[in-house]
């Protein structure tokens, strides 16, 4: 818990989200970071759909429905004509290759909850703090993070989280328990190098 409040401190000072906030970044910043992100999402989809498909059917039916509105978040940032030449980074595959990992850990679908948590939770966050202060330049993609929608999807992944958490842990080791929170923190250690990565592409 402690390592998350960490890492989200610090990915709050990212260069790249300090420039979202005062509308400075670089056309080359945000061709970068939505050329990955688009990369990731793609898979991030694919693994989202299979861990749903492994949670009970009573929180199946309680999933919010989400629009196609991540694609608006990203048009908010004017990604221009570079994008379709940026190639998918090795941060970005790092990140990817320990959500599939986690998708094959024997507490599917805990581990892959855990795993795909702070990629929902802390743009939740980051958005939250950050809209009221934001420049108009960016503010888009603020309010569609920190919009009911998205704030529902948090709540849903804790619910289910919870539930299923109550109904594992007699079987659950410390070992076992220890590595549900590696896996939770390696993803935010993840979040924080993707934008570190898109912070850096400034010239
Ligand atoms: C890398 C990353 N992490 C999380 C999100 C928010 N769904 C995103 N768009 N991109």
């Amino acid at each position: 818990m402690q390592n998350k409040i960490t890492i989200l401190g610090q990915i709050e000072q990212n260069a790249f989200i300090q420039g979202m906030v005062t509308g400075e970044l670089t056309q080359r910043q945000r061709d970068y970071y939505v050329a990955q992100d688009q990369y990731y999402l793609q898979a991030f989809d694919a693994y989202f759909d299979q861990v749903v498909a492994q949670v009970a059917p009573q929180w199946q039916m309680q999933l919010p429905v989400l629009g196609e509105a991540e694609a608006d978040a990203h048009a908010t940032l004017r990604p221009g004509s570079g994008v379709a030449k940026i190639a998918k980074d090795s941060v970005n595959q790092d990140y990817l290759l320990h959500l599939k990992l986690a998708l094959d850990d024997k507490w599917q679908p805990l581990s892959g909850l855990v795993a795909l948590l702070p990629c929902i939770e802390s743009y939740y966050l980051i958005a939250v703090k950050f809209q009221q202060q934001a420049a108009t330049t960016y503010h888009g993609w603020f309010d569609y993070y920190a919009g009911l929608e998205y704030q529902q999807l948090v709540e849903w992944f804790w619910r289910v989280i919870n539930a299923d958490l109550q109904q594992v842990l007699p079987q659950l080791t410390a070992d076992d328990w220890h590595g549900l929170q590696k896996i939770y923190q390696q993803s935010y250690q993840d979040e924080f190098n993707f934008w570190q990565v898109a912070a850096q592409a400034a010239e």
